[in-house]
């Protein structure tokens, strides 16, 4: 698991580490990662470090400091650096000092504006040292207007600026960054919202806060914890000992829903797995080795539920989801089933006391069960996983999972090929399989989250897809995760 830490944290470990160590010798730490990974790109991007041009945009604080510093690092190498200076009277002192002698170029905003246009747009790289772990809101017009000139990779020092860095909202002009160089660990800017999108590449340098940030706020599952959970039939298993799943989905006007969700469980796990509902003929066609029925009460037993795509809200999906509730097994409950819950509060009395419910829902299904989503997505979540005594998956294109106790676990898709019409249905069977094989919730839902997301990926590869390919993918993401954790072990 990766972890990520939020600004209070870093700050906090920060605080311990001056205490032995001087903080110019962290921010030379910092800027010699920036000015080493600026130099990879630039060989990467024009064949060469010495003789190329690089701009650096300089804001008020450390951030830009740290631009400064790895500006030196640069210059060093033989590279004509230019620093176009923000806040030209609250510039990192030191770091001006050292910048001008080691010869770099410095020019003012707003004096010198035209030349700060003509070095950034001309630059083989740009470094985003205008704000970081202190910055608020979105780039101001002068920052904002360098920022559009850019044409060579840019490098984010610690956040991309204009992304807040503990939500990853963006409310208005930000840096999108090819690389975002961080120091410590994650911030959740960087894996949630737009923040992810802006942040590019992550690459994380330890300057020496890592022994002192303790437990992360948030963490990440990679491949190989997917890997290492995802379930394994052993010699000992048959169809019924790996857990059958359920699946109460679908109606006459949503067949596919069913057919989907339904054929996720049948690729997530070996085993068994049973539908019930008015779809039962296009399950059956689509998916022969599902056990199908039309009605819920002649199911058989299962030891976990999916219920909710395609469902409908009216009498019929009411009564579904009450059943699946009070079968004392766990629960996904995606789409129409947490519609039906945010609209009736008595349903939840159905629900066995303590029987794990995950719930799914997007931005619109969030906000009719437990208000608007808002800015900040991981508090939004983690309310919500509280207050409802679920485990609470917020989709989007980072995907929250909260836990009842408060643990929080993103999962930042590559791209957005998976936000495709039914794609939730097939991450609802995932879950559903992954709960009836005894996955704790929780690592149940970010491991389908993971795996979804890979699946989509991987079916994509740089097309668009509907949702039957991405369900058509889950076996290779399946194989791929499972060969990380083999090559980790
Ligand atoms: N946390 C750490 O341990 C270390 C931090 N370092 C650097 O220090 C940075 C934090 O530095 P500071 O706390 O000085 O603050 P920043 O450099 O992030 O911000 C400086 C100032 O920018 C202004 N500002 C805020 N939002 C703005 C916006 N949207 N547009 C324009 N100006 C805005 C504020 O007045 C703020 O005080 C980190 O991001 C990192 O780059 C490194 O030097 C090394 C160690
Ligand atoms: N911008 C995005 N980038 C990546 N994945 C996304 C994005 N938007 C949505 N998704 C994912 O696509 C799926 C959509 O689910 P949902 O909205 O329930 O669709 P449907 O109801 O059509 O099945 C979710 O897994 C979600 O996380
Ligand atoms: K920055």
């Amino acid at each position: 698991m990766k972890g990520v830490w939020t600004v209070e944290r870093v700050r906090a470990a920060e605080r311990r580490v001056f205490e032995r160590t001087p903080e110019a010798t962290l921010m030379r730490r910092a800027a010699f990662a920036v000015g080493v990974r600026s130099a990879e790109l630039l060989t990467e991007h024009t064949g060469a470090v010495s003789g190329r041009r690089v701009a650096l945009l300089v804001g008020a604080g450390n951030n830009g400091g740290d631009a400064l510093w790895a500006g030196v690092f640069l210059l060093h190498r033989g590279v004509a650096v230019t620093a176009a200076l923000l806040a030209p009277e609250r510039t990192h002192a030191e770091g001006l000092v050292a910048f001008r002698r080691a010869g770099g170029r410095i020019v003012r905003v707003p004096e010198d504006t035209e030349a700060a246009h003509v070095a950034v747009s001309t630059a083989d790289l740009v470094i985003d040292g205008i704000v970081g772990l202190s910055g608020r809101g979105p780039l101001r017009p002068p920052a904002a207007e360098l920022v559009n000139l850019v044409t060579g990779p840019l490098v984010a020092v610690d956040v991309p600026s204009g992304v807040d860095p503990d939500t990853g909202a963006v409310a208005g002009p930000a840096v999108n960054a090819d690389v975002t160089v961080t120091f410590g660990g994650r911030k959740p800017g960087h894996v949630l919202a737009d923040g992810a999108v802006c942040s590019g590449a992550v690459h994380v340098v330890d300057i020496g806060l890592g022994d002192e940030l303790g437990e992360p706020d948030l963490v990440l599952l990679d491949a190989a914890d997917m890997g290492a959970l995802w379930p394994v039939p052993g010699p000992e298993d048959d169809k019924y000992t790996q857990g059958v799943v359920g699946v109460a989905a679908g109606s006459e006007t949503y067949p596919g829903a069913a057919v989907l969700a339904t054929g996720a469980a049948v690729l997530a796990t070996s085993g068994m797995v049973r539908y019930a509902g008015p779809a039962a003929d296009a399950v059956r066609t689509r998916w022969p080795e599902v056990i199908a029925t039309g009605s819920i009460n002649d199911a058989g037993r299962v030891q976990a539920w999916v219920v909710g795509p395609g469902l409908g809200t009216g009498a019929a999906g009411r009564e579904v989801l009450a059943t699946v509730l009070e079968k004392g097994v766990p629960v996904c409950a995606d789409a129409d089933a947490i519609n039906l819950l945010a609209a009736e509060t008595a349903l939840w009395d159905a629900r066995e006391p303590d029987t794990p419910l995950v719930l799914t829902p997007h931005d619109r299904e969030f906000a009719r069960l437990a208000g608007d989503v808002g800015d900040d997505r991981v508090a939004a979540a983690r309310r919500a996983a509280e207050r409802t005594n679920c485990v609470v998956l917020l989709k989007g294109h980072s995907t929250v999972v909260a836990a009842p106790d408060g643990r929080v676990l993103v999962n930042r898709a590559r791209g957005a090929w998976p936000a495709t019409a039914g794609s939730g249905d097939v991450l609802s069977g995932l879950i559903g399989a992954l709960l009836a094989s005894g996955v704790e919730p929780w690592l149940a839902a970010g491991c389908a989250a993971g795996v979804h997301e890979l699946a989509g990926d991987v079916a994509a590869d740089g097309a668009p897809i509907g949702a039957s390919a991405l369900l058509a993918a889950v076996p290779d993401a399946v194989r791929m995760v499972r060969a990380a954790a083999a090559a980790s072990a």
